[in-house]
C-alpha cells in the first residue's frame, strides 16, 4: 500500500517556475493515503496530473500512460516533479497502471500488438472507448496480489451509466482485490464512491474535503434541482 506521498522540499532551487510554481505543490509537504481509493480534485490547472503523473514516474509506471512493461510507442511525458518526490510503502507494490484518457487508445493499440486473451478475447479498438476501458480492468486487473492504479480522468471514457459500473469495479477491485486507486477526476459520480478520501487542490494547499463540500456535487446538484434558474441567471445580461 502506498502510505504516504511526501515533497522533497530540501532538493527545491526555485519555486518561480513549473511545476514547483503551482499553489498546491509549492505548499505540499507530506500527502497521506489513507484509503483504498483517493480523490485528487480541483480546477483545470490546479496540478492534479503533474502530481499523478509524479507519482506514475516514481512507481516506474510509463509516464504516457501505462503499466511498468508497457513499453508501447508513445512519446512519454517527462515528469518533472517526479524526481523531487519521495514515495512511502507498507509493503512496496510494483504491480499496477497509470492510465490517462487520452493515451487510452494508443494504449488499445499496443495491446492488440501483444495479444487479446487477457482482455476478453476481443480487441479494444471494436469495442468502444468506455466498453473498452472497463473490459481493461475486468480483464486485466482482477488478478491476486496488491497492486496500484494510477487513472486520470477515466469519466472521459465512461457514460453515466458505465460510470456507475464502474463504481462496482472499484468496490471489487479495493475491497476484494487488493487494489489501491488514485484518481483525479471531475466526475460527480465517481466522486461519489462512499469512503474515499477527496483531496482538494484548489485552495493554497491540498486539503481534505467531504463529498458534499466539492463543487463537483453543489454545482451538478444546484443545476439538476434548479436548471430552468441557473439557466436564467447564467444567460441574463448581468449574468
Ligand atoms: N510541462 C509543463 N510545463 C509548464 N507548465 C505546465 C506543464 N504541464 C502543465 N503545466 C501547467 O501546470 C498547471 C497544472 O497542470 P495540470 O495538468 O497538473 O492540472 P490539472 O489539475 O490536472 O488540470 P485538469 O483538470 O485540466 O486536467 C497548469 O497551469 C498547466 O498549464
Amino acid at each position: 500500500m502506498l502510505k504516504q506521498i511526501a515533497l522533497k522540499r530540501e532538493n527545491i532551487t526555485s519555486f518561480q517556475q513549473y511545476p514547483f510554481d503551482i499553489p498546491a505543490i509549492r505548499s505540499m509537504d507530506t500527502l497521506p493515503i489513507r484509503k483504498p481509493i483517493t480523490f485528487f480534485v480541483g480546477e483545470n490547472g490546479a496540478g492534479k496530473s503533474t502530481l499523478l503523473e509524479a507519482i506514475a514516474d516514481r512507481c516506474d509506471f510509463h509516464t504516457a500512460g501505462g503499466g511498468r512493461n508497457n513499453t508501447y510507442d508513445v512519446h512519454a511525458s517527462e515528469s518533472a516533479l517526479g524526481n523531487y518526490i519521495r514515495l512511502s510503502w507498507l509493503p512496496k507494490v510494483t504491480r499496477g497502471f497509470f492510465l490517462r484518457a487520452e493515451s487510452f487508445y494508443q494504449f488499445a493499440s499496443y495491446i492488440e500488438g501483444i495479444g487479446l486473451e487477457a482482455y476478453g478475447g476481443q480487441s479494444l479498438h471494436a469495442q468502444s472507448h468506455g466498453e473498452s476501458f472497463l473490459s481493461l480492468f475486468l480483464n486485466r486487473f482482477q488478478g491476486d496480489g496488491p497492486a496500484i492504479y494510477l487513472l486520470d480522468e477515466p469519466e472521459a471514457a465512461l457514460s453515466p451509466a458505465r460510470q456507475l459500473t464502474f463504481l462496482r469495479v472499484l468496490r471489487d477491485l479495493a475491497e476484494f482485490g487488493n487494489a489501491q486507486f488514485i484518481i483525479a477526476t471531475h466526475s460527480p459520480i465517481l466522486l461519489g464512491y462512499p469512503d474515499a478520501d477527496i483531496w482538494s487542490f484548489d485552495g493554497e494547499e491540498i486539503c481534505n474535503v467531504h463529498y458534499e463540500e466539492t463543487e463537483h456535487y453543489t454545482i451538478t446538484n444546484t443545476f439538476l434541482q434548479n436548471r430552468e434558474r441557473v439557466l436564467k441567471e447564467l444567460f441574463s445580461d448581468e449574468g
